[in-house]
């Protein structure tokens, strides 16, 4: 059965006298891929910002297993916040730590697991991500394609149930960038979290995301699957979609 692990209802953000969420109501189901598309500085950030906690919406309300997440007790709160994580743009590493102690920080910072139990859960993670020998290294002694799974393990080592990727590929070749899908979508599959991807990668993210949300203009103007979205005709997604430029900018 689908089960809806988020759900956004008809949530209103402003900065100021700019609105940048509009109304948007959108369901991330549990144990699926949903990809966040929509041109830049269209609120896709603020909308992860929401989620996480970081912002809170002046209109609506973000639900967790029904649950409005704003109503929570504060145990409530710091449970659902221990149960996701998420990968940043830049991948965020500390440089004066090594790649195990960057990957252990979420354990020793949030859970009270001592150090022996830390550590195996770090290997297991370590050699998973095919790191097994680089634990001892420096973030700036590893290559840009080894930061994103040194990034991937750190987001996935307290075993989340829903994982937040802000555009995961940002800088990276074609290779890397199919490598980083891949790693995604396989580990979404084996370990079963939940994963809500930002990415600018179309049609490349359709092959990992079961669901495609689009927002534009501060709403969703697009919720499907990865099917259905390259068969709609609404002009605004199948524009985007193929990269179409409106003729003004041509003349
Ligand atoms: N803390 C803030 N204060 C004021 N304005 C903000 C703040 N955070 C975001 N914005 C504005 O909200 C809008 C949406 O920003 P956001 O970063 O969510 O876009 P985005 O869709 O993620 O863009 P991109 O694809 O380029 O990363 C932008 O106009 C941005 O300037």
């Amino acid at each position: 059965m689908e089960t809806p692990l988020i759900q956004l209802d008809n949530v209103h953000k402003y900065f100021g006298r700019n609105p940048v969420l509009c109304g948007i109501s959108l369901t991330i189901t549990e144990g699926r891929t949903t990809a966040i598309i929509g041109k830049s500085g269209e609120g896709k950030s603020v909308l992860l910002k929401h989620i996480i906690g970081l912002l809170e919406p002046d209109r609506g309300e973000i639900l967790y297993r029904g649950q409005p997440i704003l109503k929570m007790n504060r145990k409530e709160t710091r449970d659902f916040r221990s149960r996701m994580s998420y990968m940043f743009q830049g991948c965020a590493l500390f440089d004066s730590m090594t790649v195990f102690e960057n990957i252990a920080l979420p354990l020793q910072e949030g859970t009270r697991l001592s150090t022996a139990a830390i550590s195996k859960k770090v290997h297991t993670r370590l050699e998973q991500l095919d790191l097994g020998n680089v634990g001892k290294l420096y973030p700036s002694q590893i290559s840009g394609g080894m930061m994103k799974r040194v990034a991937m393990a750190r987001a996935l080592v307290t075993d989340p149930e829903l994982v937040l990727f802000d555009e995961p590929t940002t800088g990276l070749d074609p290779i890397r960038k199919n490598a980083v899908h891949a790693m995604i979508s396989h580990y979404q599959k084996t370990l079963g979290f939940t994963a809500l991807v930002v990415s600018h990668e179309i049609p490349d993210i359709f092959h990992i995301a079961q669901e495609i949300v689009m927002i534009d203009g501060g709403k969703v103007v697009f919720s499907g699957s990865s099917q259905t979205i390259e068969a709609c005709s609404t002009p605004v997604v199948s524009q985007f979609i193929r990269g179409e430029v409106h003729s003004t900018f041509i003349d």
